[in-house]
């Protein structure tokens, strides 16, 4: 791999729809800086340099006042530009790592320390070579206290991946609502399977993310918003809001953060909801100490 690629917004718009106080960017990443922290020689993609400045400068001009981290696939297992990027947030960052299995106590009680709550795992096959159930479960059975695992996977898997999920005995938060097909509407094939999970345990939050990635009709991306926004209402003390910054492989389609941010209020419609999506749930998740 050679060149390296750009995937976000150079001068994303300023967003028509301010967020309430407090408001948190749940899922964001940060790529180096490369000198400082080079990718993993597994890395799928070789993406330019996105660090902490950028993301913090992001964050304050759509309206946000915390991020939370998650580990890229292209920094491997080395959580050390994610734990950069939060000890530089002077407490308005903390983060999700990924982990080699065989982790040890005492590397997992330094990630909490660091302000790392969760783990993830990934089977998206474009992006990690393997994704090992067992050595994840093992691992997910001794997290420390208040984490939680963060899944990321295709709706093609989700039945297959059941038995694991049900047997993580944490809170589960899974990313991107599993890629739903969202042409097929709010009651198509894809969301009721999803709900099916959803209503299995209490415990599994998701992302109500990534329009972009979803959704082929493009910005505005109204097919995603008609699919997502009973899915928010419906669940809405356990679903979470980020922009997915800085947009990992979406280099074609490159979306506009100001225009992400203004999919919040068609999901989100009211100030309650909102405040549950942007505030009080990824605080009960990522600083329960404040509430
Ligand atoms: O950022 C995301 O959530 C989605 C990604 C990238 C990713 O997850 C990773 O590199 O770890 C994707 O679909 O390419």
């Amino acid at each position: 791999m050679s060149d390296r690629i750009t995937s976000w917004h150079a001068s994303p718009s300023k967003p028509s729809y301010a967020p309430p106080a407090g408001a948190i960017d749940a899922h964001c990443h940060v790529f180096g800086p490369m000198a400082q922290f080079p990718f993993s020689a597994k890395a799928k993609y070789l993406p330019e340099d996105a660090g902490p400045d950028m993301l913090f400068a992001l964050r304050d001009h759509l309206g946000f006042s915390r991020n939370v981290i998650v580990q890229a696939s292209c920094h491997g297992t080395d959580n050390a530009a994610t734990l950069d990027a939060i000890a530089k947030s002077a407490g308005k960052a903390r983060g999700v790592a990924v982990v080699d299995p065989a982790i040890s106590e005492t590397d997992l009680t330094a990630l909490h320390e660091g302000g790392i709550r969760g783990i993830r795992f990934n089977f998206l096959k474009r992006l990690v070579d393997d994704a090992p159930k067992d050595q994840f479960l093992e691992v997910a059975k001794r997290l420390p206290a208040g984490w939680h695992v963060v899944i990321y996977f295709e709706a093609d898997i989700l039945e297959e991946l059941r038995p694991f999920m049900d047997a993580i005995p944490v809170p589960l938060v899974i990313d991107h609502m599993g890629r739903p097909d969202v042409i097929q509407g709010a009651a198509g094939a894809d969301m009721k399977a999803f709900r099916a999970l959803l209503d299995s345990r209490e415990d599994i939050w998701f992302k109500a993310t990534c329009p972009d990635r979803l959704d082929p009709t493009g910005d505005p991306w109204n097919a995603f918003a008609g699919a997502v926004a009973p899915l928010v209402a419906d669940y809405q003390d356990r679903v979470l809001w980020g922009t997915d910054w800085p947009h990992p492989n979406m280099q074609d389609t490159i979306p506009d953060d100001g225009h992400l941010v203004d999919m919040i209020p068609r999901i989100a419609p009211t100030a309650d909801l909102q405040q549950k999506l942007l505030v009080s749930n990824p605080m009960r998740l990522y600083w329960p100490e404040e509430l």
